[in-house]
């Protein structure tokens, strides 16, 4: 494609995209599918760009109003993936002066807005929690995020997926703290590869592989996994069970839930049952009160610790949509609580980075329940052998009572789990 035609159409995308009608994955799934003509190249410019785009949209419009043109074209120009000479072939003059007065910007005429392109409403939330690692979070948030597999444990090994993956020109070491996951070098083409065909991997971030851990589900137990949207927990699960017992997966979204049949018939899983139920008081829930071992609630949240895959959210999100969400995920938690039976476990979890959607949840729940007593994740996960469990996790009495995933700490998305045993 003419580099001219590439920066109009990746303009064009960017132009839809900001305006965060829809979440930015499926306006580009959208674009693609309306512009076949597109290869794998161009594909990979403009969803490529769209995300810088994303990612500093405050720096770029701090730089764009400079410019001349159409904004979209010019933020286009800004976060544009590929050669510089391609892309310069693609401007007139006078943007390639501006571009050149752009890359001469230096950081300390910048203002600290400009720097984190996070909303003001977040970076508060951050700042306390984080102090000066603020920034080491908010730079990471800025960065795509690596690409991990979990090796399916039912039908293989971690070390023998490494190697397969290996034979196929894929550089795959294991994650540091999951014993399941392996870490990709670069982005290569997994859906064509056997061992995803076979169902021997899926793609699921490492802290998102702890969540399921943390579960420990065993052979022949009845599971919920109340919030399972298109099963990337589900599966992990229904792998550490074994195949064997009940796995009930629970979600109010049929259309998620249609979307984990294919990766259940991949995974050789059959001991999974999916349902959708019409709210979380569902009649199936009053049905199975007190009957079920372990619950994992992967509630759902602003999902602010997934940044670096989707950092649309950041401008989609707000901090009255937050609010709305934490009376949601009490009433789910409370809800999900009545399944466990008595001496049985219950996870609650979410995407986010947010104390209102973390610690002030199973706090409140803690005390609203005096029959769930609180273990201690950084306990839980030594007993599981994880490396450096002291170090994922945080709260509590003695300071290790969550997990507590960060991007620039653990390179996995931002995640909380709290645990409870019913007494
Ligand atoms: C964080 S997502 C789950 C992701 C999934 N566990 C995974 O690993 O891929 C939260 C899910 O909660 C579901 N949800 C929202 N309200 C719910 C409710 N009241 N009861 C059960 N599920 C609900 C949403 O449809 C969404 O799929």
């Amino acid at each position: 494609m003419h580099p001219k035609a590439l920066l109009e159409a990746t303009a064009d995308l960017v132009g839809l995209v900001l305006k965060f009608d829809h979440p930015a994955d499926q306006v580009v799934s959208r674009f693609f599918r309306e512009h076949r003509e597109l290869g794998p190249r161009e594909r990979a410019t403009l969803a490529e760009t769209v995300y810088t785009v994303l990612r500093k949209k405050l720096l770029f419009e701090h730089l764009a109003r400079s410019g001349t043109g159409a904004k979209e074209r010019r933020m286009a120009i800004l976060g544009f993936h590929g050669q510089r000479d391609f892309l310069k072939s693609a401007l007139n003059d006078a943007e390639r002066r501006w571009l050149d007065s752009c890359d001469s910007v230096q950081p300390d005429e910048l203002l600290e807005r400009h720097k984190h392109n996070l909303p003001e409403w977040l970076v508060e939330p951050l700042k306390e929690q984080l102090g000066d690692e603020f920034r080491a979070l908010a730079d990471n948030l800025q960065q795509p995020a690596p690409l991990d597999l979990r090796v399916n444990v039912l039908t293989d090994k971690r070390a023998d997926l490494q190697k397969e993956l290996g034979l196929a020109g894929i550089k795959a070491s294991p994650t540091p703290y999951s014993p399941w996951g392996l870490r990709i070098e670069g982005k290569p083409a997994l859906t064509k590869l056997d061992a995803f065909a076979r169902g021997a991997v899926e793609v699921q971030d490492e802290g998102s592989q702890l969540l399921a851990l943390l579960l420990e589900a065993r052979r022949g137990e009845m599971v919920v996994d109340f919030c399972a949207g298109a099963g990337g927990k589900t599966l992990a699960i229904g792998a550490t069970m074994r195949n064997t017992g009940r796995l009930y997966a629970f979600d109010t979204s049929a259309h998620r839930l249609d979307a984990l049949k294919p990766r259940l018939a991949r995974s050789k899983l059959s001991n999974v049952h999916p349902a959708a139920i019409a709210h979380e008081r569902d009649e199936r829930i009053k049905r199975l009160a007190g009957k079920i071992d372990r619950v994992l609630v992967d509630a759902p949240c602003s999902g602010l610790g997934t940044l670096r895959r989707n950092p649309d959210l950041k401008w989609r999100q707000s901090a009255q949509a937050v609010r709305e969400l934490t009376a949601k995920q009490t009433a789910i938690l409370q809800s999900a609580s009545r399944l466990v039976k008595s001496g049985g476990r219950l996870v609650y979890a979410t995407c986010s980075v947010l104390p209102e959607e973390n610690e002030a949840i199973a706090e409140a729940f803690g005390a609203a329940n005096p029959d769930f007593e609180a273990l201690d994740a950084a306990e839980l996960l030594s007993g599981l052998k994880v490396d450096g469990a002291e170090s994922l996790c945080s709260g509590g009495e003695v300071g290790k009572r969550y997990l507590r995933l960060w991007p620039h700490r653990h390179a996995t998305d931002g995640f909380f789990a709290a645990i409870w045993t019913r007494k």
